[in-house]
């Protein structure tokens, strides 16, 4: 039996003398290559595209009638005649019995069948964790195999199913009579109708639609159909739906390689920076050996020092190791230690920020203008900068300095013990979705548990602002009272923080604050963080007599790592002072005379009083 070669069929239908030279569409703009990349829903049409030849046009040759049936499926491909008359006519030619389709599947399995690349494009698509579905105007029949070989559930296959006659007599299924025309694809128009019912069952933002006929074209001309359309001309190139096209490609390995290999960057290298460096370049490592969707190498932004005669970005990339921020803890030999803030972004399209937050601003101005326009930004900076207008979290520094959407990465999550691979978590906060999952996938491992919220600013504040309270507790610890005076100060402070956070983003959920970024963020910053470490010193030494500032102690106590919770009470204060909110949060009132030495440390354990008389000092 002949059967049409992929040759063959390119031939027949390119034959015809172009009208027009051909239009180069096979080098996506910016914002189509951000679209694919960022699809949450990828759809497929099937004959031609998923498969190397049309399948009713095959089973016809199978049964010897190819010639009548091949010449339809053009017309209706080309949008000559409609899809449900080809449909119908097509059906009527082929007319066979059950029996028959299944020597058909039988004698060309799925794997004989399929083009080239889909099958890897689809393994990707899915590792990515996009939802892939199967829109066809074929049949249900001789497409599930093909769901069934990829991977993807029956109820993600859109398609018609054929009508069989039933003997009244043996109850067996002897032909076939037409179709069932309720079938969304059964009609034109089809597959913007069946998209459009996927955007009713789901929040995808962005689905994108693949395939080589009109009617696929025809996903993304319709309102409420595809965000965009890339035509295949791997088996058939036909001239409207390659200039239809957002992006035409001739072999599925381009849209592989475009979801490939994200470039990460990592702006930052002290305690914590080196021991999320150390999660992310795992997750590079594992990732550019399995699913490709990320580089191996990821370089990280060094703030350079000498270390004895020694730079300490030669020292990491020499020991994979940051001997003074976190010594002990092998990083990985994918991070590569970049003293130049512009020459580690070039090229990435993932940006980490994870330094002290008072510097975030002017590396953020650096950056302005020197990032990738389609880079997707996260931020595991705990702290704020308050200017006249209000308050502006770290996220919002970025994303308004680098027109990026940047997601917060925020949690109980002391450096040292994540270092040494303990069992911790974290909350992602995010505004894109899809842009969370990217994250969730860069940062969790088998001993960091990921947590996704829609909630950025919940999950930035409630990190800023519990450093303002583990200052209470280390007060309380170095006053020597116990756990219950501890476990008081730690409510008052979780209410004001939520309190806040609420007030000043009105769109904040009660429930992050349950979340590891909240009540769990202060239980291990109250208990092993240093912010306490160096209030309960600032207690001894006030009490021997010899009080020193909390500049000299960061100092003495943290070899060169950084205090936030001084400059957070201080900023958080200043918008308290401003709206006439001190009454309102007493314990963030009284952390801040204490560290202004306006209170006394013992003011902490009567902080309800104490806070009224610091305000007007
Ligand atoms: N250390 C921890 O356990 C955790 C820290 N965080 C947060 O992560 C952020 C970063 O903290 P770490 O990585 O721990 O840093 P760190 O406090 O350990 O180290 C300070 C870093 O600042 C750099 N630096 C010093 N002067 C600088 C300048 N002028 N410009 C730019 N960088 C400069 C140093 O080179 C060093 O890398 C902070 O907001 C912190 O609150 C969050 C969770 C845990
Ligand atoms: O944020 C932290 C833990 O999640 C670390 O807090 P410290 O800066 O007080 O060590």
């Amino acid at each position: 039996m002949p059967i049409r070669i992929v040759a063959d069929l390119r031939d027949q239908v390119q034959a015809p003398a172009l009208s027009k030279p051909p239009k180069d569409n096979t080098a996506p703009e910016r914002a189509v290559l951000a679209q694919w990349r960022e699809a949450q829903a990828v759809c497929f049409d099937v004959d031609c595209t998923v498969t190397q030849q049309d399948s009713l046009d095959l089973l016809a040759e199978f049964l010897g009638r190819g010639d009548q049936v091949a010449h339809l499926t053009d017309k209706a491909m080309n949008g000559e005649v409609s899809l449900e008359e080809a449909l119908r006519d097509r059906l009527r030619i082929i007319d066979c019995t059950p029996e028959e389709l299944t020597s058909f599947i039988q004698a060309y399995p799925p794997t004989t069948r399929l083009t080239k690349g889909v099958s890897k494009l689809i393994s990707a698509l899915q590792a990515r964790g996009k939802a892939v579905y199967l829109i066809s105007g074929g049949f249900r029949e001789l497409i599930l195999p093909f769901a069934r070989e990829l991977g993807i559930p029956p109820t993600n296959v859109f398609a018609n199913r054929i009508n069989w006659q039933v003997d009244d007599e043996t109850g067996l299924v002897t032909r076939m009579v037409g179709f069932d025309e309720r079938e969304l694809t059964s009609k034109q128009g089809g597959k913007p109708a069946a998209i459009a019912q996927l955007r009713e069952m789901y929040p995808y933002e962005t689905i994108a639609m693949i395939g080589d006929g009109i009617t696929d074209l025809e996903a993304v001309e319709i309102t409420g159909g595809a965000d965009i359309f890339i035509g295949y001309g791997g088996v058939v190139v036909r001239d409207a739906v390659r200039d239809g096209a957002d992006w035409f490609v001739n072999d599925f390995e381009d849209l592989s390689q475009a979801l490939e290999r994200h470039q990460v960057a990592f702006i930052g290298s002290g305690a914590w920076a080196c021991a999320a460096a150390k999660l992310v370049a795992r997750n590079c490592q594992l990732s550019s050996e399995s699913t490709g969707e990320f580089e191996k190498a990821v370089r990280m932004w060094v703030y350079e020092e000498q270390i004895g005669d020694r730079k300490l970005t030669d020292i990491i990339n020499e020991r994979h190791e940051n001997v003074k921020y976190l010594p002990g803890v092998n990083i990985g030999d994918n991070i590569v230690a970049c003293p130049d803030l512009l020459e580690t972004v070039q090229g990435a399209d993932v940006l980490v920020f994870c330094t002290p937050h008072q510097f975030t601003r002017d590396i953020c101005r650096q950056l302005r203008g020197n990032v990738n326009l389609d880079a997707v930004a996260i931020s595991l900076t705990k702290g704020m900068r308050v200017r006249a207008e209000g308050p502006q979290l770290i996220s919002e520094m970025v994303r308004k300095n680098l027109n990026i959407d940047c997601s917060v990465l925020m949690g109980a999550n002391i450096a040292k013990d994540i270092g040494n691979e303990e069992l911790s978590e974290a909350t992602i906060g995010y505004a894109v979705p899809a842009n969370g999952e990217l994250f969730k996938r860069l940062f969790e491992t088998p001993y960091f548990y990921v947590q996704l919220v829609p909630d950025i600013a919940g999950a930035e504040m409630a990190g800023t602002l519990k450093n303002i309270v583990a200052l209470a507790a280390g007060f309380v610890d170095g006053l020597q009272k116990g756990p219950n005076t501890k476990a008081a100060i730690m409510r008052a402070g979780l209410n004001e923080m939520r309190s806040l956070a609420e007030r000043i983003y009105p769109t904040v959920r009660d429930n992050t604050f349950f979340e590891s970024c909240g009540v769990a963020d202060l239980i291990a910053t109250c208990y092993g963080g240093r912010n306490r470490l160096v209030a309960e010193a600032y207690v001894h030494a006030y009490q021997s007599g010899s009080p020193k500032c909390f500049d000299i102690l960061e100092a003495e106590l943290l070899a060169g790592q950084k205090l936030q919770g001084v400059l957070t009470s201080d900023e958080v204060q200043s918008i308290l002072q401003v709206r006439g909110w001190e009454a309102d949060y007493p314990l963030f009132t009284a952390v801040n005379g204490i560290i202004n030495g306006l209170l006394p440390p013992t003011a902490i354990t009567e902080y309800k009083s104490a806070a009224i008389t610091s305000q007007w000092q």
